[in-house]
């Protein structure tokens, strides 16, 4: 999946949904179905090629749904995602490999999740080797960073490129291979997004202390009305509030009119 090109204000918007493990196995499917539905709903997102569209949409369900979500998926512009891999190959038991997701038609892995962070003890160390495995199966990873606590714009933005800066050792040009998500820690779970402003004035911080450019998008609490409140943004990362699918075409629908690209008529009123 190329990243490049991406820039705030007129490059694609990216719009993705992680089900996290909320979801059971045919819950699973019947979301993925209804994803399918709300996608198909807006041919501005199938425009063009999913490289070329000028909002790209992700969904990234639990591990054991991906070859089915493939099958429900196909066809259509969605990129497929997993929420994780291992370093590498061989005797990790119980991991996934990125050439095993790469195999699946999964395209962009998310790395450094804050909820793996926390509970499952990942350390920078382990989410720079993540990185790089999965780039070495030409896997995007979807780097998740974010300050655990409230700080101010500064501090939480020094801390973000920090975790940008270990995750990829410092090489620039791998930097430039991410899709960056920013979730404040706090924010995730939350009954509120952070404040747009906060998340604004971090995102331009975060941009501007990166050398080249790679897509920045928000997580934490994201759903409908957010995305116009956030010019810094290249996009959301949604959790709880895209299980509802018609919440996920809300975005969507926000995301095209930002790119100023109209859904016929017809597909607008059957969802007003
Ligand atoms: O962590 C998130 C996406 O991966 C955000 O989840 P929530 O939107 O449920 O807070």
């Amino acid at each position: 999946m190329s990243t490049s090109g991406s820039s705030a204000g007129n490059g694609t918007l990216y719009v993705g949904v992680s089900t996290k493990m909320y979801l059971g196995y045919q819950a699973s499917l019947r979301w993925l179905s209804e994803v399918r539905s709300v996608v198909d709903d807006r041919p501005g997102l199938a425009m063009n090629s999913a490289e070329d569209s000028p909002v790209r949409v992700f969904v990234i369900p639990s591990f054991p749904v991906l070859d089915q979500a493939k099958r429900i998926l196909a066809g259509s512009p969605v990129l497929l995602g997993a929420q994780n891999c291992a370093w590498g190959d061989g005797p990790l038991t119980g991991e996934v490999s990125p050439g095993m997701l790469a195999e699946l038609g999964v395209s962009l892995v998310e790395i450094g999740h804050a909820e793996r962070r926390r509970q499952f003890g990942e350390d920078d160390a382990v989410v720079a080797r993540k990185v790089r495995a999965a780039v070495g199966h030409s896997l995007t990873p979807l780097l998740c960073i974010g300050e655990p606590d409230r700080l101010d714009a500064g501090a939480a933005a020094d801390f973000c490129v920090r975790q940008v800066h270990a995750a990829t050792g410092g090489d620039s040009t791998l930097a430039s291979s991410l899709v960056l998500a920013y979730e404040p820690v706090w924010a995730i779970g939350a009954q509120e997004p952070a404040p747009p402003q906060h998340v604004n004035a971090v995102l331009s911080r975060i941009r501007a202390a990166l050398g080249p450019r790679c897509p920045l998008i928000y997580g934490g609490s994201a759903g409908p009305g957010l995305l116009p409140q956030l010019p810094a943004a290249d996009g959301l990362f949604l959790g709880r509030f895209a299980h509802d699918a018609a919440n996920l075409g809300r975005v969507l629908d926000e995301a095209l009119l930002l790119r100023q690209t109209e859904a016929p008529a017809s597909s607008s009123s059957s969802r007003s």
